[in-house]
């Protein structure tokens, strides 16, 4: 058997979910009426623009008022109105938007995006916070007679002839008992405040008390009286639908505290965005002066349609590492779903977090390039977001690999190739390997450090919480010969093996002596002694560990999880510098006395690099009082 046919929806049952289920906030009825009647008031220019109105367009005032008395909410625009036919058509057919007829019939006009609707359904989340909606409303067109419209909230409603006047629209919920929260100024002026601070259309919200001059008092200075004015809650022409040539410095630092009034600092500095193919996207992103904590500033961009808010999560368009930025991004084309509270992934998005990922390398690169002084001065504060963009994104690893600073323990920086060459020559050692030498914690590798120095050579400070992956980044950019060593991975001159090596002053059979006594003197599992040759002048003992166990343990405990490296026991090797003169009186004391010697010796170096605590930094205080 075969059957065609067509699945049927019943209006009662749909209307329901869509009245509670679509969006996931109570409070955007208010930003889908007041963006409805913003579009309605645009509309209304466009067609006196088009010739297709010749009335007066005035001044178009959206008004927000409500009653607590009567339990009301009104919003009213002067827009282009609807006439009986047209609230039929629009208002009763759910999901048949005027807004999408609208554009289709005028979409060789280039504004084309001004309007905000598009599903025809943003009309009925009134009915989330209300029992009984009216609309009354007088089309534009000539000759056309005032409708009124009222719905209780089930399927049928009721057209009779309205009352308005004037063109324009007054949509006026008789609001539920679970919405009466609503009621309320504070409550109401938030909400706009969230989703219309900047619609392009003046929205008018009570009015507000202001201090203006009125006169002399009697010693003639300037008197004041309070007087209430209209209050006025957005911004109709914000910076990011500027052109960046009418704007100052001034202004993209007043739009920032417009944006973020909490705000304690200044932002280091801003891009402005501004594309329309193949996709239309404004906005201004700035780059906020960042503490060490990659987490505390997210959620911080703003995304807008057409000047009206939608959400402050905007994963997936912002790349993950430019979630510390702040600012707002504009765009028609990001696809949201009906209810505009979420983003639907598309490949639009992607474009758009492409792009945004260029212009932020883009302008990183010409502040590099014009401004290298002032851009060293940011790179306590940026340097962190651009390691994570690096290890995070190919593409802006690319362009960024021109500019990211490497620093040194003397806080001179240089960019890969210039630290290269900087080091090339004196840090080579015999197989030909350039040897970058780093600390990740300049006080308690200070030792280190001191020898490393000594000998000419320079340490990198990499101390930051990415360095740890960012070493890893430095040496595979580095090339085959570029190996990144921590200063105490070794004794200095094994981590630079140089060709001319330094004769070991002691026989075999001394060597291995000495071995034993420090190692008896010790006494841990831990720490493997070897004797080296090194310089006189070298410290006796030192400990150190190795580098590649060592990063491996760093990486397992950045990634959180205990992996197999995670999990093993700290390993030192205890250099003990054969040619020092130590060695050869901790050979030549008694058995006691060299014991004594070697563990103090031991000790020493434990707590040069703060190893040393508890009951062994006790022993050890005890013991060299005792020597004293
Ligand atoms: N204040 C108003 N003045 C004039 N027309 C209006 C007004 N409010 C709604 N309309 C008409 O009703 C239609 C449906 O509105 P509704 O909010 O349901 O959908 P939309 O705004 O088109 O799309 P969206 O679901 O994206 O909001 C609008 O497209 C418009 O033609």
């Amino acid at each position: 058997m075969q059957e065609k046919g067509n699945i049927s929806i019943h209006t009662e049952n749909i209307f329901p979910v869509i009245k509670k289920f679509l969006y996931s906030d109570n409070e955007i009825f208010l930003r889908e009426l007041v963006s409805n009647a913003v579009d309605a008031s645009q509309k209304v220019k466009r067609l006196s623009a088009l010739g297709q109105f010749q009335g007066e367009v005035g001044d178009l005032v959206v008004d927000v008022k409500f009653d607590p008395e009567a339990k009301t909410i009104t919003i009213s625009d002067k827009g282009i109105g609807m006439t009986a036919e047209e609230v039929k058509k629009y208002i009763n057919q759910i999901a048949f938007s005027g807004a999408t007829e609208f554009m289709e019939k005028f979409k060789e006009a280039n504004d084309a995006n001004e309007i905000i609707g598009r599903f025809g359904l943003g009309f009925y989340s009134a009915f989330m916070v209300a029992d009984t909606v009216e609309i009354q409303t007088l089309s534009f067109q000539e000759g056309a007679s005032p409708a009124k419209w009222v719905c209780d909230g089930s399927t049928s409603y009721e057209i009779s002839e309205g009352s308005r006047t004037e063109r324009g629209t007054d949509v006026i919920l008789h609001v539920n008992e679970e919405s009466l929260e609503f009621l309320n100024k504070a409550r109401l002026g938030e909400i706009l405040d969230k989703y219309g601070k900047f619609l392009p259309v003046p929205i008018r919200f009570g009015t507000v008390t202001e201090n203006v001059e009125d006169g002399q008092d009697e010693e003639g200075k300037p008197a004041y009286k309070s007087v209430e004015v209209d209050h006025f809650i957005n911004n109709t022409n914000p910076a990011w639908t500027k052109s960046p040539t009418e704007l100052s410095d001034a202004d993209y630092i007043a739009f920032y505290k417009e944006l973020y009034p909490y705000a304690q600092d200044e932002p280091l500095f801003w891009i402005h965005l501004n594309v329309d193919y193949p996709f239309n996207l404004t906005g201004i992103l700035y780059f906020p002066k960042i503490k060490n904590e990659l987490e505390v500033q997210r959620n911080k961009i703003k995304l807008y349609s057409r000047q009206v808010f939608i959400t402050d999560e905007v994963k997936d368009i912002v790349p993950e590492f430019l979630m510390l930025l702040h600012g707002v991004i504009d765009s028609p084309d990001i696809p949201l779903n009906v209810s505009r509270s979420f983003l639907q992934a598309d490949s639009n998005v992607k474009k758009i977090n492409n792009y945004i990922t260029k212009k932020v390398a883009d302008k990183l690169s010409e502040i590099f390039k014009t401004d290298r002084k002032g851009f060293e001065e940011k790179w306590n504060d940026i340097g962190l977001f651009i390691k994570y963009g690096i290890l995070s994104d190919e593409k802006f690893a690319e362009k960024a690999n021109d500019f990211v600073l490497l620093t040194n323990t003397t806080k001179e920086s240089a960019t890969f190739t210039e630290y290269y060459d900087k080091v090339k020559d004196l840090q080579v050692d015999k197989d030909g390997n350039v040897i970058y030498l780093y600390t990740q914690d300049v006080d308690q590798q200070d030792s280190f450090i001191n020898s490393a120095k000594a000998k000419g050579y320079d340490v990198l400070t990499l101390d930051g919480p990415l360095d740890t992956h960012f070493t890893s980044y430095i040496e595979q950019k580095g090339g085959e010969k570029v190996q990144l060593k921590r200063v105490d991975a070794d004794v200095i001159d094994k981590l630079i093996q140089k060709d001319q090596v330094v004769e070991l002053a002691l026989s075999e059979e001394e060597s291995k002596q000495a071995s034993t006594i420090f190692e008896k003197a010790i006494a841990r599992t831990d720490m493997k002694v070897e004797i080296d040759a090194l310089a006189e002048d070298e410290l006796p003992v030192s400990v150190t560990i190795d580098e590649f166990m060592r990063r491996m343990k760093d990486m397992a405990k950045t990634n959180g999880g205990m992996n197999f490296y995670g999990s093993l026991p700290d390993n030192y090797k205890v250099s003990v510098n054969g040619n020092h003169p130590l060695v050869k009186r901790i050979l030549a004391a008694t058995e006691e006395e060299a014991a004594q010697l070697a563990k103090q010796a031991f000790d020493l170096a434990l707590l040069s690099r703060g190893l040393l605590t508890g009951a062994d930094l006790t022993a050890f205080v005890k013991r060299s009082v005792s020597l004293i």
